[in-house]
């Protein structure tokens, strides 16, 4: 990685880009076939970055039929997996040669702070292109055990085309995520970007072409969800969707898809995740930052952000303290300014629904222990109610800011069940330095992800989805994810 640069520099690079405008289809840049286009906005300034196009059903249509054509004559998928491999290590590469190019472009699309697009989001990205890369020539298909008379091989094939459809949280990552094993798998994919962060995904398509991606193998379509995601959604053409957003519009893809050619849906949604500590957790000044990290990173617009803090009793006081002696550290403001830790909340309309919950905090008599103070334009600072019931809306609804409640439990099992009281089921944390309760705790917690003694979401090597109405029907990251993007066909050869 390289250094971080001043603010004024990131601001240079800004006013400097080059932004994309039109979608991605078939190998070349293309106007929505309306001409109509949509501004996309500068959360952190209100003002119109650039206009993007502002695509349909038609466009999708369109895009559908090149990844269709480009699937069945096979000049992606039946490429020995050695080539597929050379070209994503060759984006990757190409990525990294750009990436802080793509850093500033993911923050001023979205809002997140630069240093953490520098950090982690572009690096990432990158690292899961390329583990994904790497294991296209080291996944081995099977045979099964039917004696001798016969060979049965149960072999791996891509599921053809992908429509991809991407939250606005972490842009360039869940790109990564899904990207990265579709084409390894030999997919062809429609990737739909949401549409207040669509800019990096169109630069990773141009990318993506430079590295020698075939035409029509990674089509980026921008537009409304309701238009372009719908129609992914119910295209004949499309075998299977891969989703990241709120539990809501997951929903409405299994709709699309009974209603359509029953594609297979694979949904990443919306979590409450519990953040456990209990009496017996050792360094507490350690756990605070990791409580801290959980609720506050990327402004808790994640999925995975540890928003309900479930505490011992015994340890409450001595751990909010040191909890909000962190808070104070993370400052909030300009994304483009790398000191920052918050930016901008990505849009007006999340905004309001996050300062909705701030109001409703306040208004169900909760202790504000830090924040709840507004500051111009699209910022929230990082926040905490204490005294809450696990039955309060703050407690049970996403919110999806930086808004952290406090909810006070007097054992393990108390714990335990609070933290499965929820809808969602995403991921947890547990604190303590008792292994055996850790363990306990684990198992008893439906959640996809449990983390012990930290706050993370683990690699490019774990599975990554979510129990209850967090996910369905498979997993991101890992060979797992794999089982998304390819289906697994039967060959038996008799030999009697
Ligand atoms: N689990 C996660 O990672 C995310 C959760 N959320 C949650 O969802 C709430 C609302 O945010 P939204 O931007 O509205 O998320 P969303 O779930 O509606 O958006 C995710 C993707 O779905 C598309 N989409 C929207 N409406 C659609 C429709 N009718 N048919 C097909 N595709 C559609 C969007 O354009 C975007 O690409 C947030 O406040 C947050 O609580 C939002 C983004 C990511
Ligand atoms: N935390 C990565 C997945 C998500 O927030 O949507």
């Amino acid at each position: 990685m390289s250094e971080l640069l001043t603010r004024e520099q990131y601001h240079a690079i800004a006013s400097d880009l080059q932004l994309p405008t039109q979608s991605f289809i078939d190998g070349r840049f293309r106007p929505a076939l309306s001409g109509k286009t949509l501004p996309t906005i500068n959360p952190a300034t209100g003002e119109v970055l650039t206009n993007i196009a502002a695509c349909s059903a038609e466009d999708v249509d369109f895009a559908v039929n090149k990844a269709r054509a480009a699937f069945d004559d096979g000049r992606w998928s039946s490429l020995h997996p050695g080539e597929r491999k050379a070209v994503l290590l060759k984006l990757a590469e190409l990525m990294e040669q750009n990436s802080r190019e793509l850093a500033v472009l993911e923050s001023l699309d979205s809002g997140k702070p630069v240093a953490e697009c520098e950090t982690v989001d572009v690096p990432e990205t990158i690292h899961f292109i390329r583990w994904h890369a790497e294991s296209t020539d080291k996944i081995y298909d099977q045979t099964a055990p039917v004696g001798s008379d016969a060979v049965a091989m149960v072999v791996r094939e891509p599921i053809g085309v992908v429509g991809a459809v991407l939250p606005w949280n972490f842009p360039l990552l869940m790109l990564g995520w899904k990207l990265g094993p579709a084409l390894a798998a030999g997919c062809t994919v429609v990737l739909k970007p949401a549409i207040q962060t669509s800019l990096t995904a169109l630069r990773v398509a141009e990318l993506a072409h430079e590295a020698g991606l075939p035409n029509g193998v990674l089509n980026v379509i921008t537009g409304r969800g309701s238009e372009v995601g719908a129609a992914i959604g119910r295209h004949p053409d499309v075998d299977m969707v891969t989703f990241t957003g709120s539990t809501e519009t997951g929903r409405l893809f299994l709709n699309y898809a009974a209603e359509s050619n029953l594609k297979e849906v694979v949904l990443e949604c919306g979590g409450k995740n519990p953040c456990i500590v209990l009496d017996d957790a050792e360094d507490l000044d350690a756990v605070a930052e990791h409580v801290v990290a959980a609720a506050f990173w990327n402004m808790g617009e994640n999925c995975s952000a540890g928003s309900r803090l479930i505490v011992h009793e015994n340890i409450k006081d001595a751990l909010l303290e040191r909890v909000c002696a962190h808070t104070r550290e993370w400052r909030t403001g300009d994304p483009l300014d790398p000191a920052n830790k918050l930016g901008a909340l990505v849009d007006k309309g999340h905004f309001d629904k996050v300062v909705s919950y701030l109001n409703r905090g306040k208004e169900d008599g909760h202790t504000l222990l830090l924040g709840g103070e507004l500051m111009e334009g699209n910022f929230v600072p990082p926040t905490i109610f204490d005294g809450v019931k696990n039955g309060d809306a703050l407690a049970r609804e996403e919110i999806f800011g930086p808004i952290l409640v406090v909810i006070t439990v007097a054992s393990v099992e108390e714990a335990i069940a609070v933290a499965n009281d929820t809808d969602y089921g995403l991921a947890a944390s547990v604190f303590t330095a008792n292994a055996k309760k850790a363990l306990r705790a684990a198992r008893a917690i439906r959640a996809g992800t449990v983390t012990v003694n930290c706050f993370g979401e683990g690699d490019a090597t774990t599975p990554f989805g979510g129990y209850k109405q967090s996910g369905f029907g498979g997993r991101d990251n890992s060979l797992h994810a794999h089982d998304q993007y390819t289906q697994l066909k039967t060959v038996w050869i008799d030999l009697s």
